[in-house]
């Protein structure tokens, strides 16, 4: 049997970090969403007792650091599963962008695993095994827009922002997560955004004070090391983005846009700038 997951990329509307934490973590306050931007997952049984990963991507792990072999390791283990299973990964979503690429692989192979084998875990216990693998991954197992706290774990699903264009631009480089984490100091955020405020924006569906709303610490620790990131927002606030920032550790800014009119002026305008430019929907 043959089975097919979507796995979505996220974007971070808000994101606030409020300390570091003794065991290395900072503890954080995000509003995350999900993005019309997908890798295709196909898993197939296996009669072995062997995990095989394959994917059209050239710049990925296919071993054991594969966040979707991680998942079905994990499964494997947890659930005493005997028979083996074959992903391919069709990777639409730009690697180390801050989209959380590889969580979402591992969320939609954990959801996968749990149909092709037939084990029946709750979504709840699908959410605990990812936060095991990723602190991204338990949001990317229900996906939708949601609060998420603790160090990303902590799930308040909400209902969805206004519907909007999403134009994502990545410049040609690597972030670390780690790292920008490292680089942070929590103790001297200058300004934290408002939760409170971007949660509100929502539930009115303003479109304006949500892009008003919008803010991440981490933006500035990248673009203190990767300037391109602040040339990047720039340019996409120049050609007429209603709001514009940088998504996660980064290096991806995403701008929306309301105006279907706008999309195709700030699309070209990036192309100049950098070679991996989407233009895609929120995921209602
Ligand atoms: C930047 C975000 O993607 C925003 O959604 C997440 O906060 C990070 O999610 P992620 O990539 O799934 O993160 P993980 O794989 O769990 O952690 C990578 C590294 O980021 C740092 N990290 C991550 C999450 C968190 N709340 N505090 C941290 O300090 C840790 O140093 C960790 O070693
Ligand atoms: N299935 C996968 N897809 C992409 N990268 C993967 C995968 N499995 C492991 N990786 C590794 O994980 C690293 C981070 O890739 P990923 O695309 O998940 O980053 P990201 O979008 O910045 O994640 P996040 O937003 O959660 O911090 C890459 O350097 C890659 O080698």
């Amino acid at each position: 049997m043959k089975i097919y997951e979507k796995a979505p990329a996220k974007i971070n509307l808000l994101l606030d970090v409020l300390r570091k934490r003794d065991d290395g973590y900072h503890e954080v306050e995000m509003v995350m969403t999900m993005i019309d931007l997908a890798d295709r997952l196909e898993m197939q049984e296996l009669p072995r007792d062997t995990i095989i990963i394959s994917s059209q991507a050239g710049y990925i792990p296919l071993d054991e650091k594969n966040l979707a072999f991680q998942a079905a390791k994990l499964i494997k283990e947890r659930y005493d599963v005997r028979s083996g299973v074959y992903i391919h990964l069709d990777k639409r979503i730009p690697v180390a962008a801050g989209l959380a690429g590889g969580s979402s692989d591992a969320a939609a192979a954990l959801r996968g695993l749990n149909r092709l084998w037939r084990l029946n875990i709750p979504t709840g216990e699908l959410q605990r095994l990812g936060a095991e693998l990723g602190s991204d991954v338990p949001f990317c197992v229900t996906g939708g827009t949601a609060v998420a706290r603790g160090r990303g774990e902590k799930l308040e699903p909400i209902e969805g922002p206004p519907q909007c264009w999403v134009i994502l631009a990545k410049p040609p480089i690597h972030v670390s997560t780690q790292e920008i984490y490292g680089r942070l100091n929590a103790a001297s955020i200058e300004r934290h955004p408002s939760t409170a405020d971007m949660l509100h924006a929502i539930r009115e569906k303003r479109f304006g004070d949500m892009c008003q709303a919008m803010g991440n610490v981490l933006e500035d620790v990248t673009i203190r090391h990767y300037p391109e990131v602040r040339q990047i927002k720039e340019c996409m606030l120049r050609l007429g983005a209603d709001g514009a920032m940088m998504s996660g550790s980064g290096p991806t800014v995403f701008g929306l846009v309301q105006k279907q009119s706008k999309v195709a002026r700030i699309y070209n305008g990036l192309r100049g700038f950098c070679k991996d430019v989407y233009a895609v929907r929120l995921l209602p």
